[in-house]
């Protein structure tokens, strides 16, 4: 059985149908990533997902409808970090961190503070240690999370996700402020947290790392999906003119002998990526995009 699947989803709010009947199987340890233009629906289906909106359908977490869970269940099983990076409190970067395990805690006004009854000291300090340290933000811990760079603030949010340790990570675009070194490095972490078995879902707007680092994608168009699967067949040239309505360079990258393939928007209109790319080697006849060789082959 998948971990979390989707069925017959819609949601309709002020008088608009936002998400229309999308069907979603999403398996243990997968890093499944939400892609599509601006307004097509993807932070609507991950609120969805968060049981944060009203919708029609079924979201069942191995079977179970999360909307029959507990909130404190579903905050265990499932971290979510959004859009909106607005901060309501000028709390350090670690206690925004902290704030991940809450979750795990009494009710606070039962003294399930930090070190209260019912935490778990040890299992919070290490969730918190990681958090910091995987985001590289340990060195900002004492700073004020709200006096932070737009980065840095990204990656302090992330942190506090991760400190969850939850099942089922639904991350909001959470490379969209970093630098790229720091989207790699965020991107390898996410993997990584797959790997020993967390699930990911992901939005994202860089097709290539979406490409690179994805299992799987869907690929979302004005609430409708358009294609979901293996990342070769939702990443084609006809999506990306059709719904994104660009022309992308496609090039491919060898290394450890994995082709990995990277993907450039290039241009708006039609013909212009036609010899914007002195490497181009391939039309593929359609004029929709060409194929770039690898600049260091
Ligand atoms: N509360 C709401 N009431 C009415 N319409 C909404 C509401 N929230 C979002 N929308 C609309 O739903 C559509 C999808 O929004 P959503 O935020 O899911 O898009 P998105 O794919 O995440 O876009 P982006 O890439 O810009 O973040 C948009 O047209 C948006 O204006």
């Amino acid at each position: 059985m998948s971990l979390l699947q989707v069925e017959a989803l819609s949601v309709r709010l002020g008088g608009r149908l936002l998400l229309k009947d999308i069907a979603l199987e999403i398996e243990r340890g997968e890093l499944f990533g939400l892609i599509g233009p601006n307004g097509a629906g993807k932070s609507t289906l991950v609120k969805a997902l968060m049981q944060l909106l009203p919708y029609s359908g079924r979201v069942c977490l191995e079977g179970q409808p999360l909307a029959r869970m507990s909130a404190r269940a579903r905050a265990q099983q499932l971290a979510y970090l959004s859009q909106d990076d607005r901060l309501q409190w000028p709390i350090s970067v670690r206690d925004l961190v902290a704030l991940g395990r809450h979750p795990y805690r009494g009710s606070w006004w039962r003294g399930g503070l930090p070190g209260g009854p019912g935490a778990d000291a040890e299992a919070d300090r290490c969730a918190i240690e990681q958090a910091l340290q995987a985001t590289d933000i340990d060195s900002l811990r004492e700073r004020r999370a709200d006096e932070l760079s737009g980065g840095e603030r990204a990656r302090a949010r992330l942190a506090r996700v991760l400190a969850v340790e939850a099942a089922v990570l639904l991350a909001d675009e959470p490379v969209a402020a970093l630098d790229p070194m720091h989207q790699l490095r965020v991107m390898e972490l996410l993997r990584a947290r797959c790997q020993t078995g967390q699930t990911v879902v992901v939005v994202l707007h860089d097709l290539t790392l979406a490409s690179r680092f994805c299992d799987r994608l869907l690929l979302l168009d004005q609430g409708s999906a358009v294609a979901s699967g293996a990342v070769e067949r939702v990443l084609s040239p006809e999506h990306l003119s059709g719904v994104y309505g660009v022309q992308a360079i496609i090039g491919e990258h060898e290394e450890g002998g994995q082709v990995q393939r990277y993907i450039v928007p290039w241009s708006c209109e039609p013909s212009a990526a036609c010899g914007a790319n002195e490497r181009a080697s391939e039309d593929q006849g359609d004029g929709s995009f060409q194929r770039g060789k690898d600049p260091s082959a």
